[in-house]
């Protein structure tokens, strides 16, 4: 029998993260059911979210969904959403009607991922370096990704609210005399280079291409797999050193969110990347750059840094909004649309 949620989305749910290269989706039949999880989708392989949805969702279960909640990569704003980093543009009124669906909520991605944050346990993250999480203080989460994703949790009267924003966007400099041997190689976005443009898939060859070149030599690796991979092996230089690099400026990043948000309840690394390179944030880069933000170093030593290491964090984040939304403000003003 579907029950209602205090939102007023009914149950069967379908829940969705798209970001820049995969969409994962699952459908929650009711609020103490496990979420089914529906294979990975490349977003590339279908022309519109209607289509990937039809033929590898809907098609694949008997189960119509009534309502959706869907977590988008890229800020929601009227009826045409366009994602950041993919071709798909979302028009959640085609949903509603080509998918039979009554009510449709789009959100951030990142908001999902601060959602997730909320819900997952010690079995969905590993902590690198020392500190503890305060309970109900306030979290910061990066993802990088296709992209770099940003956004705090913050607790306020027993409620989580996450907070969206675009702050994979912010401008970074160089520092350390290597950095300013590698900044006039990188290749910058209209002018600057925001932190996008080196905490994301393709900023990891963006790092790797400035370091062969400031050495003269040329870049062989093409893709940001490739780098990592060698990085992971020790097999080539350039590479361990972009990997180094880019670890130290995540690190950098973290440090300035965890100042920003005062993230005594974490510091959290989503997104694909980070799983990936795990081993490698386990080095000292990472937490050396995250502690190194005197005059508040000694503040950020007490801060505890996670990588989320759940395959599907933004889903199990949408399914706890799913099941209990009175724990969690996320504003649906502008971003819910109703048969
Ligand atoms: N082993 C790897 N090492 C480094 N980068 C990788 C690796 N495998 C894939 N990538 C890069 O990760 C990015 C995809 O990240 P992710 O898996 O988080 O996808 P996504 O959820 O679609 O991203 P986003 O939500 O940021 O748009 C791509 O740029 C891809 O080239």
């Amino acid at each position: 029998m579907p029950t209602d949620t205090e939102s007023g989305l009914t149950f069967p749910i379908l829940i969705g993260d798209i970001g820049g290269t995969n969409a994962r989706f699952a459908l929650l039949l009711d609020a103490f059911a496990e979420p089914k999880i529906f294979p990975i989708i490349p977003t590339t392989s279908y022309a519109s979210i209607e289509e990937a949805l039809q033929t590898s969702i809907l098609d694949k279960t008997s189960v119509q969904p009534r309502s959706a909640i869907i977590a988008v990569a890229g800020p929601v704003q009227g009826d045409d959403i366009p994602l950041t980093n993919a071709g798909w543009i979302i028009r959640p009124k085609d949903m509603l009607t080509a998918l039979s669906l009554e009510d449709v909520i789009i959100i951030n991605d990142f908001e999902a991922q601060a959602l997730a944050i909320a819900s997952i346990g010690d079995e969905g993250r590993e902590q690198i370096g020392p500190g503890a999480i305060l309970e109900s203080a306030s979290c910061a989460v990066l993802g990088p990704g296709t992209g770099l994703g940003v956004a705090g949790l913050v607790h306020a009267q027993h409620t989580w609210f996450p907070v969206p924003g675009e702050g994979g966007h912010i401008d970074v400099g160089p520092r350390t005399e290597r950095d300013y041997q590698i900044w006039p190689f990188l290749e910058p976005i209209e002018g600057r280079i925001s932190a996008e443009q080196l905490l994301c898939g393709r900023g990891i060859v963006n790092i790797y291409r400035a370091v062969c070149f400031s050495k003269a030599q040329d870049p062989h690796l093409a893709d940001p797999a490739a780098v990592t991979t060698h990085a992971l092996a020790g097999s080539d230089a350039a590479a361990i050193e972009a990997v180094s690099l880019f670890s130290t400026y995540l690190g950098r990043v973290a440090g300035d969110m965890a100042m920003i948000f005062m993230a005594r309840g974490g510091v959290f690394l989503a997104g694909g990347i980070s799983q990936k390179i795990l081993p490698a944030l386990k080095k000292p880069e990472f937490r050396q750059a995250f502690e190194d933000k005197a005059p508040h170093s000694a503040l950020l030593k007490t801060i505890p840094t996670f990588v989320v290491t759940h395959p599907t964090a933004a889903l199990s984040g949408l399914a706890a909004y799913s099941r209990t939304p009175s724990r969690f403000g996320v504003a649906t003003e502008g971003r819910r649309w109703r048969t």
